[in-house]
């Protein structure tokens, strides 16, 4: 049965987050042949982002461009939505398993009084039903859920459904819904940025993260060179935060990110479960820890019994020398 799927984009700081691309193709697998279009919501013009959805395989795209949707807040945002719901009545809406996502889908879902399955890893269509994969117990199983009756909504989390090829070829409208936004009892007036500007940790395809084995906020340093030269982020266990050594915005784990990189490079992180929580499906995981006997060991595809200050300057070394000669 052919579905419209409306498809939430997500705008951070002036650029489509990669999972609104991937937010589409779980839309062609949910869509069945119908249309997908593309919803994004902000305070500057979104034409030419929505211009970008199309190229990556939404019909077309409408924005909802008002002064106050600058900055998310989960009543604005809920309110920009609705009324794009309510006039597209979609069969079934999909976003990222992102922050923001994590945050208005829900009321999205009691206002459409519909069920929500989030953080999907997977999507395939059986031939009578869309089956939703989602991790449970911390990662340690999964489970396939289908819904049965009415609208399909569900989040996906970045990084595991691929976006399908980018094509310049293709053309959709992008048109702008007028939005009379009222009575936010929220005003963001400041964004205090805590970490410095690169790659989104929950978007790296590449992640070097620290623990408390780093020893100080100095020995972060050459965890971020060697992020530098692989084009990745920094991360951290929940023991290198509670010491100190950096911000909790980059925090992976149970309490923290959850992540699901090409890459993951544990550097003196022991494997706790609760950090297990946030990284152990990961594509390929490296870890670096001095002690043979360390849990991470045990979900780690590579493993390097050694000291963090030697190995990963090396590392850093080895893989610059293979940039120059490639
Ligand atoms: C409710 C709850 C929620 C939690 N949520 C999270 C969470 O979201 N994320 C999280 O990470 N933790 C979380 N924790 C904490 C978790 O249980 C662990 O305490 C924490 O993950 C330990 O961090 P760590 O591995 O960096 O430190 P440690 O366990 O102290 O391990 C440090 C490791 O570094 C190695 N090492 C030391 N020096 C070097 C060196 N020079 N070179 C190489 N290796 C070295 C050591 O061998 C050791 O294995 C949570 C705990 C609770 C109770």
């Amino acid at each position: 049965m052919s579905r419209k799927v409306l498809v939430i984009g997500e705008v951070r700081e002036g650029a489509l987050r990669n999972v609104s691309f991937e937010a589409i193709a779980a839309a062609k697998t949910m869509s069945d042949g119908g249309e997908i279009v593309g919803v994004l919501c902000g305070s500057d013009d979104l034409t030419e982002m929505g211009k970008e959805l199309v190229y990556y395989g939404a019909d077309r795209v409408v924005t909802v461009q008002s002064d106050q949707l600058k900055s998310y807040t989960s009543e604005g945002y809920s309110q920009a939505l609705m009324a794009v719901i309510d006039d597209e009545k979609p069969e079934g809406i999909v976003m990222g398993h992102t922050a923001i996502g994590k945050d208005v889908t829900p009321k999205l879902a009691s206002k459409i009084e519909t069920g929500l399955i989030s953080d999907a890893v997977d999507i395939e269509e059986t031939g009578e039903n869309i089956v939703f994969t989602r991790p449970i117990y911390s990662g340690k199983a999964f489970e396939k859920k289908i819904i049965t009756d009415g609208l399909i909504f569900a989040t996906i989390r970045p990084n595991n459904i691929k976006a399908l090829d980018r094509d310049e070829s293709r053309s959709g409208e992008v048109t702008a819904k007028e939005v009379d936004i009222k009575d936010l009892r929220t005003v963001i007036k400041d964004i205090i940025r805590k970490t410095s500007e690169g790659v989104d940790l929950s978007e790296a395809n590449v992640i070097i993260a620290g623990g408390r084995g780093v020893k100080s906020e100095d020995g972060f340093k050459p965890l971020e060179e060697l992020a530098e030269v692989l084009g990745g982020a920094v991360g951290a266990s929940r023991g290198a935060c509670d010491a100190e050594y950096c911000d909790y915005s980059l925090q992976i784990g149970q309490t923290g990110k959850v992540v699901t990189p090409d890459l993951y490079i544990a550097c003196g992180i022991s494997g706790a479960i609760q950090h297990l929580a946030g990284m152990s499906n990961s594509k390929v995981i490296v870890a670096i820890n001095k002690d043979p006997e360390a849990n991470i060991f045990n979900v780690a595809d590579y493993g390097i019994v050694g000291d963090l200050f030697d190995v990963v300057p090396k590392l850093t070394e080895e893989i610059k020398q293979i940039k120059v000669n490639a």
